[in-house]
C-alpha cells in the first residue's frame, strides 16, 4: 500500500480504476477519465484490472531462472530458428535510434499453427474464401519456441494462463475505448473474435489475430553511465500495449503533452496501457502513440524485468478499413488541436504499400531483425523492406 501511494504520487499519468466499469454509479467517471487519457495523454495505468495476482506471479517468478540459463539454452531458442520472429534475442542485439538497447528478450505470442502457404506448392488463390495465404506476411503467424519443461518447470502453463488473461483484459478494455469513442460496444469485436456478431454490419470475416508478449530483462549497467534500456520509440507491434513492470526498478519514461520526459514508475497492482502506431494512424492522430523509452538500471540496481503484451490485429486488415469504424467526432479531435505529427513510424501507414497490418508488421520485423529476415525471407524481400 505504501508503495502504491508512493508510485501514485510520483507519476503524473492517470490511474484508472477498472472496477468502476461494473459500478453503475461510477462508470461514467471511468469513461470520462478514459476519454481524457485517450485524447490528452496517450499513456495511463489501470488498477483493479481483474487479472489474478497468481497468474502474474506464476510467470514473473520464473523470469530470473529463464534469463539465467546458459548460452546453449538461449541459442536453442534463438529467433534465428523462427520465420515468425519468435524466440530469444541476446543482450544489445537490437538498436533504437542508432544505439544499442541494453536488454535481452524472449518474444512469444498467441500459440497458433502456421497458415502461410508456400506459393511454390500452392496456386496464388490458395486461401480460404477471399483470403490468400500465400501472401508473405502470413508467414509471421506461427507457433512459439518453448523451453524444455524440465529446464523451466511450469513455464509453458504459466505463460499460457498469463496470455489468456491479458487477451481477455485487452478485449474488455477495447469495449471501454469504444464507449469512450461513443460507438457501439463490440464495434471492434470483428477484428478479434471468431464468428462475432459485432455491433456493426460486417464488411468481412477476419481471423482472430496473434498477440505478442515480450519477456524482457534489463541487467544493471556494467559501466558508470546509464545507457539506454530501449531507446525512444512508439509501439509498432500492435493496437494497444498492456505493460507489466516487475518489482520496483524504475526506468520507463514517457514524453508528456508538453514534450518533457516524465517517469512512469512501477505501481503495484497496475498495468501501463498505451497505444500503438496503428491506433494513431486509424484515429488520424486523435489518440497518440506516445513516445517512451527505458533507461538501463544503474550498476548498483537490481535487474529490471518487464512484460509488454502487444494486442494484435488481423494481418489482412488495413488502416483504411479500421478508419471506417472511427467516427468523425473522434477523428476531428486531432485536427482541431493541430497538424498530424510527422513520425515516420506512423506515416508508414499513410504509404499505401504498408497500409495492411501484415505488410507493416513484416517491414517492422525485418527492419528490427535483419538477419532473421534475410534467412527466412531472402535477400530480395529483405532489401525491399529495408529500403
Ligand atoms: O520495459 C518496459 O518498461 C517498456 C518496454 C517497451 O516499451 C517495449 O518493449 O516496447
Ligand atoms: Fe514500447
Amino acid at each position: 500500500m505504501a508503495r502504491e501511494m508512493q508510485g501514485e504520487a510520483l507519476s503524473s499519468l492517470p490511474i484508472l480504476d477498472l472496477s468502476y466499469a461494473d459500478d453503475p454509479s461510477r462508470r461514467l467517471i471511468l469513461l470520462q477519465e478514459l476519454h481524457n487519457a485517450l485524447f490528452n495523454v496517450g499513456f495511463l495505468y489501470i488498477k483493479n484490472h481483474g487479472v489474478p495476482l497468481e497468474t502474474i506471479t506464476n510467470l514473473v517468478s520464473r523470469l530470473p531462472a529463464l534469463f539465467n540459463q546458459g548460452n546453449d539454452f538461449k541459442a536453442s531458442l534463438s529467433k534465428l530458428n523462427s520465420p515468425h520472429f519468435l524466440g530469444y534475442s541476446g543482450f544489445a542485439e537490437e538498436t533504437t535510434l542508432g544505439k544499442k538497447d541494453l536488454r535481452e528478450q524472449f518474444d512469444l505470442a498467441t500459440e497458433l499453427p502456421v497458415v502461410w502457404q508456400d506459393p511454390k506448392n500452392h496456386k496464388a488463390t490458395g486461401g480460404v474464401g477471399d483470403r490468400d495465404f500465400t501472401k508473405l506476411y502470413w508467414r509471421l503467424r506461427g507457433p512459439n519456441q518453448w523451453p524444455c519443461e524440465d529446464q523451466i518447470p511450469g513455464f509453458k502453463n504459466a505463460y499460457l494462463k498469463y496470455h489468456d488473461a491479458l487477451q481477455a483484459l485487452s478485449y474488455r478494455f477495447v469495449h471501454l475505448v469504444e464507449e469512450a469513442f461513443g460507438i457501439p460496444i463490440g464495434t471492434f469485436d470483428n477484428f478479434f473474435l471468431p464468428h462475432s456478431t459485432g455491433a456493426q454490419a460486417k464488411t468481412r470475416e477476419y481471423m482472430p489475430p496473434q498477440h505478442r508478449i515480450k519477456l524482457v530483462k534489463y541487467p544493471p549497467s556494467t559501466e558508470n553511465y546509464q545507457g539506454q534500456g530501449v531507446g525512444a520509440h512508439k509501439d509498432s507491434s500492435g493496437w494497444l500495449t498492456f505493460l507489466y513492470q516487475v518489482g520496483r526498478e524504475e526506468g520507463l519514461e514517457v514524453v508528456s503533452t508538453i514534450g518533457e520526459w516524465i517517469l512512469a514508475p512501477p505501481i503495484e497492482g497496475t498495468f501501463v496501457v498505451n497505444f500503438g502506431n496503428a491506433f494513431e494512424a486509424a484515429t488520424d492522430g486523435a489518440v497518440k502513440a506516445t513516445v517512451h523509452r527505458v533507461k538501463a538500471p544503474l550498476s548498483t540496481s537490481n535487474p529490471r524485468y518487464s512484460i509488454p503484451f502487444f494486442q494484435g490485429l488481423p494481418l489482412d486488415l488495413t488502416i483504411s478499413e479500421i478508419r471506417r469504424y472511427i467516427p468523425e467526432s473522434v477523428r476531428k479531435l486531432r485536427r482541431e488541436s493541430g497538424a498530424l505529427e510527422n513520425h515516420d513510424s506512423v506515416s508508414t501507414f499513410l504509404d499505401s504499400r504498408w497500409d495492411s497490418l501484415g505488410e507493416s508488421q513484416l517491414r517492422k520485423w525485418i527492419r528490427s531483425h535483419e538477419e532473421v529476415g534475410r534467412k527466412w525471407y531472402g535477400d530480395e524481400v529483405a532489401s525491399y523492406y529495408l529500403r
